[in-house]
Formats: structure tokens, sequence, C-alpha cells
């Protein structure tokens, strides 16, 4: 299951090597996962992250406690658990080890069928992003037909492509389908502060694929918006109710609202693991993970000759508050991009396609 865009992989004594993202676009580092233990760690701290890749860890993680504890179902469910409640948003953590515990529960080889299943989710986003890639890709050649664009300007934020999403990811699939098709396209890259994922990541991915782009503070998109400079907005997603509310990447709604105010599309693109088909309010109903307020205070990066530093860049004593996702309401998204075509947010589309 190694490929050139795999976030994730086994290596030849079947432990997970997974591309430490907490290093790029610096460094690539690679980091080896051999128990439950080590998984739980790479997702808290961010090693891994993106709502599939967080699954697909999350599913690899099972398989490596039934390395540990062979055939006591017990323990595995146990340590499971634990795995389960590393970040508590991205929908696809639970979805995953869920649908492990499930296939353990009635396994007679409990080791064989882990490993079977947990490369079986990973295999199956490929062939998700393929197609979330494709449909989003028809939306931007429609967009470009009804505005008589020859050229796009697309809005992301944060970093949905393939490293969290393997293969191609969600919002970055159908950009890197279009970049396929040769369709001239621009994509505004939001920074995504406090962790800067589009700035390091996002960038990071565009940059290797020689799609244009440029990266921009988090606060220019409004703006952006206001002179004609954005067409689209396509974002992914950690989770969305069954009524079409999105919890994404903290500061998603800001730019809906934005995109909103300004008549332009606003687009989610997600696979249908990412639903929730429990919650209906998002505002009400999504926990929104807090996260360590170092991440506010202290930025990270190279210096001149190429060395790792950090460096705080607020008062010592001032608090900081880390929210780490917010939730677009249903009526401000203009379609959800998923590998079964477009669905509208609203609870009568989404039951359609996932009850
Ligand atoms: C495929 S959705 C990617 C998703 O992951 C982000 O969160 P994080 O970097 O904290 O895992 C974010 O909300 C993105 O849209």
């Amino acid at each position: 299951m190694q490929g050139q865009y795999r976030p994730l992989w086994l290596n030849e004594n079947s432990a997970l090597e997974v591309l430490d993202q907490r290093y790029l676009p610096h460094e690539k580092r690679v980091r080896v996962l051999k128990s439950g233990a080590d998984a739980i760690e790479a997702i808290s701290d961010m090693t891994v992250r993106g709502a599939g890749v967080i699954g697909n860890v999350a599913a690899m993680g099972v398989y490596l406690l039934a390395r540990e504890f062979g055939d006591d179902k017990k323990r595995i469910r146990e340590e499971a658990m634990k795995l389960r409640a590393s970040r508590p948003t991205a929908v696809n953590l639970m979805w995953a080890v869920d649908r492990m515990l499930n296939v353990i529960e009635k396994s007679d080889d409990v080791l064989a069928d882990a490993k079977a299943e947990a490369i079986a989710i990973c295999d199956e986003d490929v062939k998700r992003s393929e197609a979330i890639g494709k449909i989003g890709c028809n939306i931007i050649e429609k967009i470009m037909e009804e505005k008589k664009l020859e050229k796009i300007n697309i809005l992301t934020h944060c970093n949905a492509g393939w490293l969290a999403i393997i293969d191609s990811g969600t919002a970055l699939a159908p950009i890197y389908e279009a970049h396929k098709r040769g369709i001239d396209m621009h994509v505004w890259v939001d920074e995504t502060r406090p962790r800067n994922q589009g700035a390091n990541l996002t960038s990071w991915e565009l940059s290797d694929a020689g799609i244009d782009h440029t990266i921009i503070a988090d606060n220019t998109g409004g703006h952006l918006m206001q002179h004609d400079m954005v067409d689209m907005v396509i974002t992914g997603a950690d989770r969305v109710t069954r009524c079409g509310d999105a919890a994404n990447k903290i500061g998603t709604y800001l730019k809906a609202l934005a995109a909103n105010d300004n008549g332009i599309p606003f687009y989610i693109a997600l696979p249908l693991s990412t639903f929730d088909p429990e919650s209906c309010n998002g505002v009400e109903e999504i926990e929104i993970e807090m996260r360590s307020e170092d991440e506010i205070h202290i930025m990270r990066g190279i210096d001149k000759e190429g060395k790792a530093q950090e460096l705080r860049i607020t008062p010592i004593g001032s608090k900081g508050a880390n929210y780490g996702f917010d939730v677009t309401p249903a009526r401000l998204i203009t379609g959800l991009i998923t590998e079964e075509g477009i669905i509208e947010p609203n609870e009568t589309a989404i039951r359609e396609i996932i009850l």
C-alpha cells in the first residue's frame, strides 16, 4: 500500500510508517509506529492530521493492537477506545475504530483480518478522493462556463490534500483534477493559524504539483472576495451533520460568511465517512477540540541557515485560547462534494445518501 502520495504505509516488518507532518515543508521525516500507544501519540501530537488520515492511522493503530494483544479481543477493545478518543472532532477517527472493532469481534483470525481491514480502509480512500476530484472538477468547469472565465481563482483553508486523505485529498482533489485537465487556475492558500497547515502543507503540496498558488494571511479572504479575486471556495471537513452543518478548521466559518456576502460559491468536499448521522445542529452538538495555548504563543520555522527555530510572539503572561475548529451552518454552504455526487446541505438530501 505504498504510493508516491501516501502519508502512511506498512513497512517490510508490517510496522506502520508515517510522514511526520510537523516537520514539513522543511524536512521529510518518517516516524515508525509500532504499537497502539504510538498511534495515539501520533494522532494527538499531530504527527499525522487531516480527517481521513487520522481515520487511516486509527485503523492501522487497531491492527497494531492486534499485533500486541493477539486474540485478546477484550484488551484490544479497551485500548482501541483510547485511540478513538485521541482527537474529538474528526468523526472519521471514530468511524474507522468502530469498523475495525466490528471486524475483530466476528473474526477467527484477528491479526490477519485486522490487517486486511486497515489496508482496505486506506485503499478505499484512494477511490473516494479520486471520485471527489472528478465530481468537484466538473463544478469548477461549470463555474468557469457560467462566469465565462479563462482562469479560475479558488480559495482554500487549512490542508485537505493528500496529506489529509490519501491519495489526492478532498478540497484539493478537484484542484489536482483540474490541473490534470489543463484548466488555467490559481489557488489562494489561507495560512491557517495557529498551526499553519495552509502555509506549511497545502503550499508544499501545490508547489510539488506545479500548481500556481499564493499564500495569504488568514484575514485576507474577505478583501479578495470584495474585489472579485475569488471565484469559488473549497474546503475539507472534519464532521458534517445529517442536517448539513460542517465542522472544519477554525476560520472556515468566517470565509463562508464572506463568500455568502459576496455571492461566491462555497463548497465543502468530504467522503461519506465524514458524515455524522447522530447530530443535526452542528454549532450545539459538535465537540470542538481545544488545543494547547502554546500553539498560539509560539511560531515554528527555520532561520536563514535552515536551522529549526521556535519563537514566542506574545507577551509572557498573556493568555491564549486555541479553538481547533468552527462550524459553518448549512445555509452558508452551496454544496457538499462527495464520492457519490454533489449533495445539497439539508437533512432530506443527506439522509437519502447516508441512511
Ligand atoms: C480532509 S479534511 C482535512 C482537515 O483536517 C484539518 O484539521 P487538522 O489539521 O487539525 O487535522 C482541517 O479541518 C481540514 O479541513
